[in-house]
């Protein structure tokens, strides 16, 4: 059977412009790909590089306190300028929008902007009523944030509005303790938003190791975020320019925004995969196989739409594997068992690889090393920042099974760690290499002994602290 294209990709956000570029650039297949809002999807319009330059805008009050701390007397941060910041960050995502839509022209990849879904196992449908026939088909369309399910949910802000705000607010409720809550917490603190953020649980980032969870919990306290745990919204309601906020426990206060950071679902509704045979999970994602094959063998799906591993480097790797699997006879594997993550909050960030202490602790005897205490930059400039760093080894055969870092650059140090982790380095290993002085990151080679064994089997042997 002739078809239009080899390759169809549906969604040109970090897993389908890869998966696009390198089918049709390195291996000659015909793509066409179809994308119905902006080139480069959540992570480059409305993600990690928004996000990241919030991140960094929102620095300069602790800049500038540290500054004080070392002797520049009357730094200040000045005045945020939203307008000046906001056409400035318009201006570089649409610079970066243009280089993932040359990418992709280079690449000889046909791209219509505008929706499509699917109308066969071979065929999508765009919105101008076009069919393409296509032998393989890639569903890359992403996810979408979710509200929770209260009356007056219109009212509150997702993270896709923060972006494009007309003015900050002044007083801002943040709902949530993931990711994203704690990042833009970070971001509209640093902003100057007086910021709640409301958390049913007991300590922000569930699924990260308990021990940092509290650590971080504590800290976005001391930047000065009133962090408020077993707390969440029952009802929204607007009231003149501002939002009564009602909470579960009868408790009930005014803010000009409210932000939900519940959670992501994958876009999956209204795209015609049920009535092709797709199979879908309980929150909507394709289920697919190690080769990110659908339960339909034409049709193939990465990125957060299968809800794996929901960061952009994962999703490029996803759709990079499934174009060498497919059309470079090159058959790739996505391990999704060690990603490292960082979460880009103040003071420091935390970031993150390989087993939490719960879950080491579940499969056997491990070490437990931590080390937490004031870095020496901002113990000078009179900062309360404490750092963190804890290390899980495999008591047995001594292998570094998870990393947890809470510090300045953390992101950054975890992506080296990644290396070794990933070459199955053990704790012997990361010893002898010879510290770098002074730096925060000696600390991952220099922590000698065990601050406390956990897990089953040969425990219970008392260990002696750090
Ligand atoms: C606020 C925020 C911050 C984040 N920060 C980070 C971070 O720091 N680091 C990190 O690794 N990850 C981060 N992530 C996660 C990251 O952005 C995602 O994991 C990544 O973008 C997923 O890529 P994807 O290709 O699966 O989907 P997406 O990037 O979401 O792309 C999907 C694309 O498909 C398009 N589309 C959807 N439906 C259709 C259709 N029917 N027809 C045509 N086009 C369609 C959409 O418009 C979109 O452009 C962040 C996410 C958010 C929301
Ligand atoms: N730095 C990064 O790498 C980065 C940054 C942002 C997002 N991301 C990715 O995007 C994903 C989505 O981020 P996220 O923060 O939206 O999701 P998340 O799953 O990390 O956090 C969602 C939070 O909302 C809470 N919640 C869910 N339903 C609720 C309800 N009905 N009422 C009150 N609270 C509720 C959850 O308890 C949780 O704390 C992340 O899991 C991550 O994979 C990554």
């Amino acid at each position: 059977m002739k078809f239009d294209y080899d390759l169809f990709v549906i969604g040109g956000g970090s897993g389908g412009v890869r998966a696009a570029r390198i089918a049709a650039g390195d291996y000659g297949a015909r793509v066409g790909l179809a994308e119905e809002s902006r080139m480069g999807g959540t992570c480059v319009i409305r993600g990690c590089v928004p996000k990241k330059l919030m991140i960094f805008a929102s620095q300069a009050g602790a800049a500038a306190a540290e500054s004080r701390g070392y002797g520049w007397q009357g730094a200040g941060e000045g005045r945020f300028d939203w307008q000046v910041f906001h056409d400035k960050l318009s201006r570089e995502l649409d610079r970066l929008e243009g280089a993932y839509g040359s990418g992709l022209a280079n690449a000889g990849v046909d791209v219509h902007m505008q929706r499509a879904r699917l109308h066969d196992a071979h065929t999508v449908e765009l919105a101008d009523g076009q069919r393409l026939s296509a032998k393989h088909i890639l569903i890359a369309v992403g996810g979408r944030p979710q509200r929770p399910d209260i009356p007056g949910k219109e009212l509150g802000l997702i993270s896709d509005d923060l972006f494009t705000l007309e003015k900050l607010p002044s007083r801002v409720l943040v709902v949530g303790g993931g990711f994203i809550a704690c990042e833009f917490a970070t971001i509209l603190q640093g902003l100057g938003s007086d910021t709640v953020l409301a958390y049913r649980g007991d300590a922000v980032l569930r699924g990260f190791d308990g021990e940092m969870r509290r650590h971080t919990t504590e800290q976005l306290r001391t930047i000065g975020i009133d962090v408020r745990l077993g707390t969440n919204p029952a009802r929204l309601e607007r009231e003149g320019a501002d939002i009564r906020v009602s909470f579960e426990d009868g408790s009930s206060e005014l803010f000009d925004a409210v932000m939900f950071a519940t959670g992501r679902a994958p876009y999956t509704k209204g795209l015609g995969l049920e009535d092709a045979g797709v199979k879908l999970g309980r929150k909507g994602e394709i289920v697919v196989d190690d080769w990110s094959q659908s339960s339909v063998p034409s049709i193939f799906a990465v990125g957060d739409v299968t809800d794996r591993v929901n960061l952009t480097p994962v999703a490029i790797r996803e759709g990079h594997s499934f174009a060498d699997t497919v059309f470079g006879a090159k058959p790739r594997k996505v391990d999704h068992g060690l990603v490292a993550s960082a979460v880009y909050t103040r003071p420091h960030e935390l970031a993150t690889i390989g087993l939490t202490e719960e879950e080491a602790e579940a499969c056997g005897p491990a070490d437990i090393y931590v080390a937490s205490f004031r870095p020496m930059r901002s113990l000078f400039a009179g900062s309360d920042a404490r750092a963190a760093m804890k290390l899980i080894v495999d008591a047995e055969t001594d292998k570094v099974l998870g990393c947890h870092i809470f510090g300045p650059e953390a992101g950054e140090m975890i992506q080296m760690v990644a290396i070794p982790m990933g070459m199955g380095a053990t704790k012997a290993d990361f010893d002898a290499a010879i510290a770098v002085h002074p730096t925060l990151a000696e600390e991952l080679v220099t922590m000698r002994k065990p601050t406390r064994r956990v897990g089953a089997a040969k425990v219970d042997k008392p260990v002696a602290s750090a």
